[in-house]
């Protein structure tokens, strides 16, 4: 489901004109959906609803309070994965029991913050780690709720940077091991509450394949876990992948319909491959999506600055560079990149479109086609809501950019652009 599309040549978000917004308040900046977030929640939500279930949004991808907050309405958890995030789930009025708190190296601050604020569980992702939550829980006279993650050596097909689930993998505890592991929390770590067990084999998966595969090599695992040590929980992790090249209302036409193709993998296809091996178990269901929630509700607008024909190559120097956007840099992410304007001809150019930071790896797009575009113009970057702002960052000393929430009629600044002066805060001259 998308919220954005042309209408009458200007491209939309809901009922406002992303022009009128770029206008406004300036550019590089993010605009994100309500409706589109919303939809997808929904839709998730429908397909697993035969499970006892909980969404646990993954907040690393889209942290802004606003959409946190449109989570939690909906009834969503979160998957957090530092004190931080947790920090702003509560702020944006999330509820601390519906976290679950994943990630390799927590520290002791944040172990404490988790138990303090009552999290839902901590996911750990190795023996030392168990054994130090198993300490300061002591120390603080709380009891722990802890899930191990199993690292179920299954390839997702995706990224190898975004590959989680493999023996070479950073992540969770080898599948062979997990046995012994919750043997020994059960025996030696009396403030630990065994809860659950979780896995998460990777981001991005566009086939269902590699999901069945580590439910099917999983669920035996937990039945087991369950009858020995009675477990609440199973969570199979995030890792719905989107689809970057149909970003755009399926009702419309034009040139970036030859970049279209069907997205192989949609949550009932997910939910129908999924669900028969799960319910089963008769234990609760977590999912902790975080791009298929808010990839397809974010775009960045940016403007063409200038344009330089060189000897090999047309460059569109935009202002949003690598630090607002670092998808295209980072993992090769191919975002669809389309003007504010519907352009009168469907005349298109190669082109590199590029941003003004002092690296050759600053690009969002190279030798792609595009549509005619002055300088001066806009551009829309769209499926960024995902790892968009959350990796942006002040390399160059950029200010971060403003992040727009659009309702219906109703366009909301639900993050200030930085000033320089907020850039700077906190630094001094020795
Ligand atoms: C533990 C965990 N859960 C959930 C996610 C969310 O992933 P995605 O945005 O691909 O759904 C991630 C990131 O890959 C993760 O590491
Ligand atoms: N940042 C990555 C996804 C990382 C998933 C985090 N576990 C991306 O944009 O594709």
């Amino acid at each position: 489901m998308h919220s954005f599309r042309y209408t009458q040549g200007e491209l939309f978000a809901e009922n406002v004109s992303l022009q009128s917004l770029a206008e406004q308040h300036g550019t590089p900046l993010y605009v994100y959906s309500k409706a589109t977030i919303t939809g997808h929640f929904t839709r998730l939500d429908a397909a697993l609803g035969q499970l006892d279930h909980l969404i646990c949004y993954a907040v690393k991808a889209n942290s802004n309070l606003a959409v946190l907050s449109t989570i939690a309405k909906l009834g969503g958890g979160f998957d957090i994965v530092s004190a931080g995030e947790l920090y702003r789930v509560i702020k944006a009025g999330g509820d601390a029991s519906k976290c679950t708190f994943a990630g390799v190296g927590k520290t002791r601050d944040e172990i404490v913050y988790a138990l303090e604020q009552g999290v839902y569980c901590i996911n750990a992702e190795s023996e030392a780690e168990l054994r130090y939550i198993n300490q300061v829980a002591g120390e603080i006279g709380k009891k722990a709720p802890v899930a191990v993650r199993v690292n179920p050596n299954v390839d997702a097909k995706t990224h190898a940077k975004i590959t989680t689930g493999k023996s070479e993998n950073k992540f969770g505890i080898e599948f062979e091991n997990i046995l012994e592991v919750y043997g020994r929390v059960a025996a030696e770590m009396p403030n630990l509450q065994i809860k659950g067990l979780q896995m998460h084999i990777g981001s991005q998966l566009t086939s269902v394949d590699p999901f069945v595969e580590a439910v099917k090599k999983v669920v035996p695992l937990v039945q087991e876990v369950k009858d020995k040590y009675g477990i609440q929980f199973f969570s199979i992790g995030g890792g719905i992948g989107i689809n970057y090249k149909q970003s755009l209302d399926s009702g419309d036409e034009g040139w970036w319909q030859e970049n279209s193709e069907v997205h192989p993998l949609t949550v009932q296809a997910y939910a129908e491959a999924v669900v028969p091996h799960l319910a089963p178990l008769g234990l609760r269901i977590l999912c902790e999506p975080g791009r298929f929630m808010v990839g397809n509700a974010g775009v960045l607008l940016t403007k063409v600055l200038y344009e330089k024909r060189g000897a090999a190559k047309t460059f569109k120097i935009v202002d949003a560079g690598m630090n607002d956007l670092i998808r295209p840099t980072l993992y090769e992410g191919w975002h669809m990149i389309t003007p504010l304007k519907q352009p009168a001809t469907d005349a298109v150019e190669k082109v590199d479109v590029v941003g003004p930071i002092c690296e050759t790896g600053d690009f969002l797009a190279q030798n792609r086609e595009i549509p005619l575009v002055n300088e001066g113009d806009y551009l829309a970057v769209l499926s960024a809501g995902a790892y968009g702002f959350t990796m942006a960052s002040n390399y160059n000393t950029r200010p971060m950019p403003a992040e727009i929430l659009v309702d219906g009629d109703k366009a909301t600044v639900v993050r200030e652009r930085q000033t320089l002066e907020d850039v700077l805060k906190g630094e001094h001259i020795a």
